[in-house]
């Protein structure tokens, strides 16, 4: 069993009559790269300020890499990075002199400088001034200017936020790069489930300062999977069919709808085995239950992620 790096245990934050978190308990392990979903006002700003320490908790425990305590968690905190505010990046300095700015008190070479700016794509910057940078480019420079003190668990609120999809592509590839290559356990929030998949490997949706569903990746998949969907006027002989060509895991939807979890490749095959034994199909293809779909059926589908 992987070392326990965050462990909350029911936490909750109360702001006037308003439980911004009521009773959230989270626990990451090393290696982790935990998704925090919930949209706008569903508490993933004020979880992570109470794990940095930023604002005080009303009830519940905080224990970081097996600290607690107001002396313990200061301590353990000195082994964290966070980017979640905009970071206090020098505009009219270049990518390589503001880390070179972050680093003077902490014995960082220039090697590692080098290092940290391929590590987020952002070594080509050259002369280009921080206030010529695009958004993407200095969340990027943002991220690295944390990386500077060598955090083993790092915490970034909305790392996609505004970026396009490209940015979006790329913020993900240099996430997982800080978990593969420097072994970082990962704490980050996003209001879009889309855009936090294929990259954390765990998920916590948060609603209204409740955790309401924790998954992983796994998990995320197997609900939101692919499918063929059946639709045909006889569904019973369409079952004899599926069974013959040794298809088990489909399930009946309704007298005319059949989702088949099988042979997703086999498309084709299947209509035409279903066609020559006379049945029906009305309609045939894959699909797959959107991930914004499956967090509104989550949330109750009142609001919109
Ligand atoms: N300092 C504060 N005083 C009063 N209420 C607050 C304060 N900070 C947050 N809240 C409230 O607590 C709730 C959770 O806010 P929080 O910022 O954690 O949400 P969020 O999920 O991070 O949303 P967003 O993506 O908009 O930042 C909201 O209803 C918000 O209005």
């Amino acid at each position: 069993m992987s070392e326990t790096i965050l462990k909350a245990t029911n936490i909750s934050k109360i702001y006037g009559k308003h439980k911004a978190l009521d009773k959230v308990s989270i626990e990451i392990k090393r290696g982790m790269i935990y998704g925090l979903i919930g949209e706008n006002g569903a508490g993933k700003s004020t979880f992570i300020r109470t794990i940095m320490g930023l604002i005080t908790i009303d009830e519940g425990d905080i224990e970081l890499f097996g600290e607690t305590g107001m002396k313990g968690l200061q301590q353990a905190r000195r082994k964290m990075g966070q980017s979640i505010e905009t970071p206090a990046l020098y505009p009219d300095l270049t990518s390589r002199e503001n880390l070179q700015v972050q680093a003077a008190n902490g014995g960082v070479s220039e090697r590692e400088i080098d290092d940290l700016l391929r590590l987020m794509n952002i070594s080509n910057t050259g002369k280009k001034k921080v206030k010529n940078f695009s958004l993407g480019m200095r969340q990027r420079l943002a991220i690295a200017s944390t990386l500077i003190t060598n955090p083993e668990f790092l915490i970034l609120d909305e790392p996609t936020n505004g970026l396009d999809p490209s940015g979006i592509v790329e913020m993900r590839e240099i996430i997982q790069r800080l978990v593969t290559e420097r072994g970082i356990t990962v704490l980050l929030s996003s209001h879009l489930l889309d855009e936090l998949s294929q990259v954390a490997t765990h998920y916590g949706i948060l609603h209204d300062g409740n955790l309401i569903s924790e998954l992983s990746r796994e998990e995320l998949a197997s609900v939101t999977r692919q499918y063929i969907e059946l639709e045909t006027t006889e569904v019973q002989q369409a079952v004899v069919v599926l069974d013959e060509l040794g298809i088990r895991d489909y399930e009946v939807i309704n007298g005319t709808e059949i989702n088949i979890y099988d042979q997703l490749d086999d498309v084709a095959n299947i209509n035409r085995s279903l066609v020559l034994a006379n049945v029906n199909v009305t309609r045939i293809g894959t699909t797959r239950q959107k991930l914004e779909d499956y967090f509104l059926q989550l949330t109750g589908g009142t609001t919109h992620a």
